[in-house]
């Protein structure tokens, strides 16, 4: 059976008698990247604090490897590495001095403060040279490695990264979230990262929860949210043609006729077929038959984008894309 290592149980929180957490009962097993994903304001942030024993649930609890958040979270801290959304350094300091520093704070012993800070220094892949650069100079997503060093310095089993790819540039997100799957993937590290870039979750999270206004709606890996949402939907298929077809279309009645087909759109080289089962060799077929040359064929996969869409329906969407 799969260990868990955060399991939280009508977790609740509110501010007057605004809910920003209302009952969250969730599992999260050891080795697990999990993705917390929603909207601004939704109370992901708030969820981290009180998983991390930094706010007290109102009602409810949290467990981290074995220890209840609220009342032992000194035991959760020891075990727990967590990367705020603005990590902040000492300027004049170098990197290797502010980590060297984080560590002694977290109780490592002085004759093994450098030996560790360098250790994950190379673990997140800054470079010698780095190393010894005050952090005043350090770049966005420098600064980033950087405080994910910290967070390892002490060894944990969990992390929890709130936010982690803001203002970085799509070049060292891709790194940064390639790094975390490969600390997760070697170490058994578990991850909890909150996000609400949908494509940046989709990349590096074995399972998500979609989070919203304190509530969380859904959550599983991509597959079974897209079975569980998309199953009394039907199936699209785009073939690509190398000539445009004439509007309207002759064959399209004929295309019809087949008879699990439910609708066609027709739009220049493209034509868009959705039917109730995965007919798409008998689509091909028709289109081969009738003797027009085909030159694509694409299915339409459901990702992370149309299972957030379907929660936002005419609800928050102006939210998602501030
Ligand atoms: N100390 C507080 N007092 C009152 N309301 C608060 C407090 N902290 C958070 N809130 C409110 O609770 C809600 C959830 O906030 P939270 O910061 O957890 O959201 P979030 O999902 O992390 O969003 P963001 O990505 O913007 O930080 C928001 O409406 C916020 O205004």
């Amino acid at each position: 059976m799969d260990q868990q290592i955060i399991k939280l149980t009508g977790l609740t929180k509110h501010y007057g008698t605004f809910k920003a957490v209302n009952e969250l009962n969730l599992n999260i097993n050891k080795g697990e990247i999990f993705g917390l994903l929603g909207p601004n304001g939704a109370g992901k942030t708030t969820t981290i604090l009180m998983i991390m024993g930094l706010t007290e649930p109102t009602e409810g609890t949290a467990h981290v490897c074995g220890y209840n958040s609220t009342n032992d979270p000194i035991s959760v801290k020891k075990h727990v590495g967590y990367m705020p959304d603005s990590v902040g350094f000492y300027d004049n300091m170098t990197a290797l001095e502010n980590l060297m520093y984080i560590g002694e704070l977290n109780g490592i012993p002085t004759d093994e403060l450098e030996e560790r800070a360098l250790e994950v220094m190379d673990i997140v892949g800054l470079s010698e040279d780095a190393i010894h650069k005050k952090t005043a100079a350090y770049s966005r997503g420098m600064k980033q490695r950087l405080g994910l060093a910290e967070v390892l310095i002490k060894k944990p089993q969990v992390i929890i990264l709130d936010e982690p790819t803001l203002g970085i540039d799509p070049s060292g997100v891709k790194e940064f979230l390639s790094l975390i799957r490969r600390l997760s993937r070697e170490r058994g590290l578990t991850v909890l990262l909150s996000s609400h870039h949908l494509y940046q979750v989709q990349q590096v999270c074995d399972r998500v929860g979609i989070f919203v206004k304190g509530q969380l709606l859904v959550e599983g890996n991509l597959d079974n949210l897209s079975k569980k949402l998309f199953s009394e939907k039907t199936h699209e298929v785009c073939i690509s043609l190398k000539d445009e077809v004439e509007i309207p279309w002759r064959e399209e009645s004929a295309l019809l006729q087949l008879g699990y087909i439910q609708n066609v759109l027709v739009d220049g080289k493209k034509i868009e077929i959705t039917s109730v089962e995965d007919v798409t060799p008998e689509i091909v077929r028709f289109f081969v038959e009738k003797g027009y040359p085909v030159t694509g064929v694409q299915k339409k996969e459901y990702g992370l984008e149309d299972i957030y869409q379907k929660y936002f329906e005419n609800n928050i969407r102006e939210e998602i894309y501030p």
